[in-house]
């Protein structure tokens, strides 16, 4: 198989020519009747470079767009709605709950993140009366979040199913044995909403670098923005987001598991478009709560406890997260040198604090 990872496209943003990295597809198809030949091919995947495009433009993988079309619509509801009302819901848990725009640093050095994010978790959904926004909260709307859940669930299931056969795992080895449903873990539906913004003037910009803390996750997204660093290569580059696909990445606890052979992408958000709102829906899935690791640092860790560590060195500030070793955010992925386009620092920095509120956890869950 050619390495995707060839550049053989460039688009010009920011004053720049940045790739476009090339990724390979796979059929939703042909992974749910485990065909040995995509089975390899998805293996590859995740050993080369982490990441994947879904084909979803079939008979089995439509109802998830469709699904997808009816979320945004709830998103842009819950998204249009005035920031105390959104706030009233609050981050319940780091899985659980509204984080407003800047909670978590930028893009650039000394910005903060340029967008909004709402999460709805897996045991939530399924508790009889789940904790979700007032303005979101009708039985129509309780059965949008569920059928996007279980759908990104079934996605994600049959992808590590593949996986475990292709890697040749049996019985209680097998990856799915980690993530078994009835089991707690912080597996969640994240719903963003990117604001418009300029690097050259705005304090709040993109989304930081790092690799997902999940062992899959399946993302949909219909704008621009989405950049990767594959293993090896020497700058971030745009995916292109494709009609009818999803993108899925390999995270961290998926790479552990694998023994870490298997890729954690290393990605990031930046505005593609200054004046563009963008909306972005990824689905965590997470090992079950109590599955213990060995991290790229030797330690022992529960799913639970890199998840919390690691949300934590998310919502720090760029002196605190300093002092976090890399291999938390990187989930111990090399970045080989560094980006030799950086991107530039943010000319002026508005201190804006209506639109840099500090994170605030309003109530914990418990077993969520
Ligand atoms: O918005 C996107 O395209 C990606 C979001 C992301 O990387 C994340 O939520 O972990
Ligand atoms: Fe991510």
């Amino acid at each position: 198989m050619a390495p995707t990872t060839e550049i053989s496209q460039r688009v010009e943003w920011n004053g720049r020519q940045i790739p476009v990295y090339p990724m390979q597809t796979i059929d939703f198809s042909a992974v749910l009747s485990q065909e040995p030949a995509e089975l390899e091919k998805l293996l590859q995947c995740c050993q080369k470079e982490g990441f994947f495009y879904l084909d979803l433009n079939n008979v089995d993988g439509r109802r998830f767009l469709d699904d997808h079309q009816e979320l945004l619509k709830t998103m842009h509801r819950f998204f249009e709605a005035p920031l105390k009302v959104k706030n009233e819901y609050g981050l319940i848990s780091p899985h659980l709950g509204y984080e407003p725009v800047g909670s978590r640093n930028g893009v650039l050095e000394d910005t903060r993140d340029g967008y909004e994010m709402i999460k709805v978790s897996r045991d939530e959904i399924q508790r009889e009366s789940p904790h979700i926004p007032r303005n979101i909260k009708n039985s129509a709307d309780l059965k949008v979040l569920e059928n996007a859940i279980s759908g990104s669930n079934i996605m994600s299931k049959a992808i590590l199913a593949a996986l475990s056969t292709a890697f040749g795992l049996t019985g209680s080895a097998r990856f799915e044995n980690l993530h078994r449903n009835h089991r707690p873990s912080t597996s969640t539906l994240a719903m963003m909403h990117y604001i418009p913004s300029n690097p050259a003037k705005d304090g709040n910009f993109g989304h930081q670098k790092h690799t997902d803390i999940s062992s899959l996750t399946v993302l949909f997204t219909e704008q621009w923005g989405l950049q990767i660093r594959p293993p090896g290569t020497k700058e971030f580059g745009f995916v292109e987001p494709k009609k009818g696909h999803a993108i899925i990445n390999v995270g961290d606890s998926l790479r552990f598991a694998s023994g870490h052979t298997f890729q954690s992408c290393i990605h990031r958000v930046v505005p593609y478009d200054y004046s563009e709102h963008r909306y972005s829906v990824a689905y965590f899935l997470r090992a079950e709560d109590d599955t213990m690791f060995q991290d790229s640092e030797g330690r022992y860790v529960t799913s639970r406890e890199w998840h919390d560590e690691k949300f934590l060195a998310f919502l720090a500030s760029p002196m605190d997260q300093a002092k976090f070793p890399s291999s938390l955010l990187l989930g111990g992925m090399q970045e080989d040198e560094t980006d030799v386009y950086g991107l530039p620092k943010a000319q002026s920095v508005a201190a804006d604090t209506a639109r840099n509120p500090a994170v605030e956890i309003t109530a914990v869950e418990v077993g969520a």
